[in-house]
């Protein structure tokens, strides 16, 4: 590079520039990333160098001086009074060992560095006035965000209501559980829907919605790492700051730790770089913070990041391996996804041999051939893909792989719909299709049937007892005890459950005969909107386009479906075994604001006496106790609250990690009202 003209550099620097911009504005715009992080990480270091080699080409409009993206239409702006920046990065321990060398020049001897996980979400601003959560906002170009208020409001470690009448902003970083990642693209591939490239960007793709109902289906949570204003809170520390913010209830950054020295941090690097994988969110690396305030303050900004923080990232994780086999399984709606499998390799923390490669179109295009030596990491740390081949590490001519021309499982014609990448088998008997559309159909977010998984439905299916979802219904006890491992008890529970998935109400229905594009929040709108499934049945088009959602895409496979009389026999059947047919309203208990949440009430309440108050809870999902602790996720305090309240904020001074959230009656009463479950 060194011997590069400066014509050479000019032209590479505005490729370099042009590129990156375009990665931008599909990672933080769009929240469609092209590139792994990694790759883009090593484009902007090459600028970095370009134009640290030449100063002449500096321009204040270069990426590299610059954070994040504008604003994106559709949002209301936000100014952030204090600009959100990004941050500097290191690679290796020599940097970090300059990192420390400029600080102390700086400001002496004297420093303590805070080390924290860096979590791989979206930053986010949360203003407090009076306690109360007024705003949510996104980091934007740093000066200018976005309004996310009404997402930000959804999630549920996010206090509405602080524990002291406090005015104050905080940042912190929004994330989607690793889980929870899994399970979202899980359900977009079964639907045919685009899959996010990792939690940070569907996080961001959840949150940078004008709905807030899409965020509020996500199960987000955020980790405050920044007080934003701490002169005005008498801390004098980052440590205290975030100690102060976690006793006013927000959930404040608990991985972390004050070194003494640079060598203590680089030890805690390691300490992290395996044990990370275990989280329950992604890590790209860790952050280093000078801890004491006053120091922060003597070393200053650049444009675009903090002199006083650096964020050291961990190597993406990548292993070479060879590939054995393309094999390839039928999903629900038929559609035939290759997997690749290899020989297994460690990867952030576990062992993996297997990988989906998606579609056809994704094996040629990546020219991924059995036999070659093949590149794979995990997406955000939880699903391995396969990167690339190494077509340069062949010893032997390979065949290309080719999609076969019928369905594996059972024969049929392989078809592709129009504009679709995957091949598909019609018929609707298959037994893949019905084994994966059984296991879609009891499913929690379906119809609901506990103890029905996938393993008692491979056994059904093998010894004949169900050949479609009616015959399900039609289980008998005698039927289920020849099966092995199958009890009295069991039985009994099974049957029960499948018996009490007849009353569900007509969303779960309709999203667990997996229509292809109804997705969970589609079937609860077309549910709320025809009433019945007679009307949903004979609904035309146009009917269909007019619900909010509903595009011709999704209209015409209802039409479609609808239209197939082997369906129109199973619903018929459905009803005649009893099953209910009908939207009964407000939502149901699985799906409620307060599902899974052990909430606790206490105090005395002015528009609902206790039972009342938690009649609602459980109809919401909840399930109340009576005494606060540490598994305690809400308490709802009323008027007069007592003990049990002075112990809820103990807790969240006590348990950086406490998601324990406190309502009062206002938010209570709020959250009952817009599910609609009062009078
Ligand atoms: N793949 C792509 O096309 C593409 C495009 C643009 C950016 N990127 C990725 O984004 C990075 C640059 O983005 P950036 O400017 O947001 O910088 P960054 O993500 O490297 O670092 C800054 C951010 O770290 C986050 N963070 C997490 N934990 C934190 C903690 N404990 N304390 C402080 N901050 C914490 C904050 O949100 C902060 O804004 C690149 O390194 C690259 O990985 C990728
Ligand atoms: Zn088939």
């Amino acid at each position: 590079m060194m011997s590069m003209t400066l014509e050479v550099a000019k032209s590479r620097v505005k490729e370099l520039r042009e590129q990156i911009e375009y990665h931008n504005r599909r990672y933080y715009l769009e929240d469609k990333p092209e590139i792994t992080d990694a790759e883009w990480d090593s484009l902007m270091r090459e600028l970095l160098q370009l134009e640290a080699m030449y100063p002449e080409l500096a321009d204040p409009t270069s990426p590299t001086q610059r954070v994040g993206a504008p604003v994106a239409e559709g949002f209301t702006k936000v100014e952030h009074e204090i600009p959100m920046l990004s941050l500097a990065n290191a690679y290796s321990a020599g940097d970090l060992l300059e990192f420390d060398k400029r600080v102390r020049q700086v400001v002496g001897d004297a420093v303590r560095y805070v080390c924290e996980l860096k979590i791989d979400g979206l930053a986010v601003s949360l203003r407090y006035e009076n306690g109360v959560l007024v705003q949510g906002a996104t980091r934007g170009d740093g000066e200018v965000g976005e309004d996310i208020t009404a997402n930000i409001r959804t999630i549920r470690n996010v206090p509405l209501q602080l524990s002291e009448p406090v005015s104050i902003e905080v940042r912190g970083e929004a994330y989607m559980p690793k889980r929870e990642f899994a399970r979202l693209n899980e359900l977009r591939e079964a639907q045919g829907e685009p899959l996010f490239a990792n939690p940070r960007n569907a996080a961001a793709g959840s949150l940078r919605q004008l709905d807030p109902a899409i965020a509020a289906s996500r199960r987000l949570g955020v980790i405050v790492y920044q007080l934003a204003q701490p002169g005005e809170h008498a801390v004098e520390t980052h440590s205290e700051a975030l100690t102060y913010v976690a006793r006013l209830g927000l959930p404040a950054h608990g991985e972390r730790k004050l070194c003494r020295d640079i060598e203590e941090v680089v030890a805690y690097i390691e300490e992290w770089a395996e044990r990370r994988h275990q989280l329950p969110y992604a890590t790209d690396g860790m952050v280093i913070k000078v801890d004491d305030l006053a120091l922060q303050d003597e070393l200053g900004f650049t444009a675009k990041s903090p002199r006083w923080a650096i964020a050291y990232k961990y190597a993406a994780e990548q292993a070479e391996t060879t590939l054995r086999s393309i094999e390839l399984t039928v999903g629900r709606t038929g559609a035939v996804t290759p997997t690749a499998v290899f020989d297994p390799v460690q990867l952030a923390g576990t062992t993996v041999s297997r990988a989906s490669l998606h579609n056809e179109d994704l094996i040629r295009e990546k020219d991924i051939r059995v036999g070659d030596v093949i590149v794979v990491q995990k997406a955000g740390d939880i699903i391995p893909e396969v990167i690339r081949a190494l077509p340069e590490r062949r010893t032997e001519e390979l065949p290309m792989f080719r999609m076969p021309t019928t369905c594996p499982q059972c024969g049929s014609p392989l078809q592709k719909l129009n504009g679709e990448v995957a091949w598909r088998c019609m018929n609707p008997e298959c037994p893949a299709m019905l084994r994966e559309g059984l296991i879609h159909f009891a499913s929690r977010d379906a119809m609901n049937i506990e103890g029905l998984g996938e393993q008692w439905i491979a056994i059904l299916l093998e010894r004949g007892l169900v050949r479609t979802y009616a015959d399900l219904y039609r289980l008998k006890k005698g039927d289920l005890l020849q099966l092995e491992r199958m009890g009295d008890k069991l039985a009994d529970k099974l049957l029960r459950a499948i018996s009490d998935s007849k009353r569900n109400s007509l969303e779960r229905l309709l999203f667990g005969l997996g229509i292809r594009h109804v997705g969970e929040k589609a079937a609860k709108t077309l549910a709320e909107k025809f009433g019945t499934m007679d009307a949903l049945m004979v609904a035309d088009m146009d009917s269909l386009m007019q619900v909010s959602d509903v595009g011709p895409k999704m209209a015409e496979s209802i039409r479609l479906y609808f239209a197939n009389p082997s369906v129109q026999q199973l619903i018929g059947e459905l009803k005649e075994l009893g099953l209910n047919m009908e939207y009964l309203g407000a939502r149901s208990a699985a799906d409620g604001p307060f599902a899974g949440k052990t909430v606790v009430l206490t105090g005395v309440l002015a528009e609902a006496d206790r039972k009342q108050a938690a009649a609602w809870v459980e109809q919401l999902g909840g399930k109340v106790s009576s005494s606060v602790s540490v598994k305690t996720d809400i308490l709802i305090a009323g008027e007069k609250a007592g003990s049990k309240l002075a112990k809820a904020r103990e807790i969240l001074a006590t348990h950086p990690n406490a998601t324990l959230q406190i309502l009062d009656e206002a938010e209570f009463l709020r959250i009952v009202d817009e599910a609609g479950v009062r009078g």
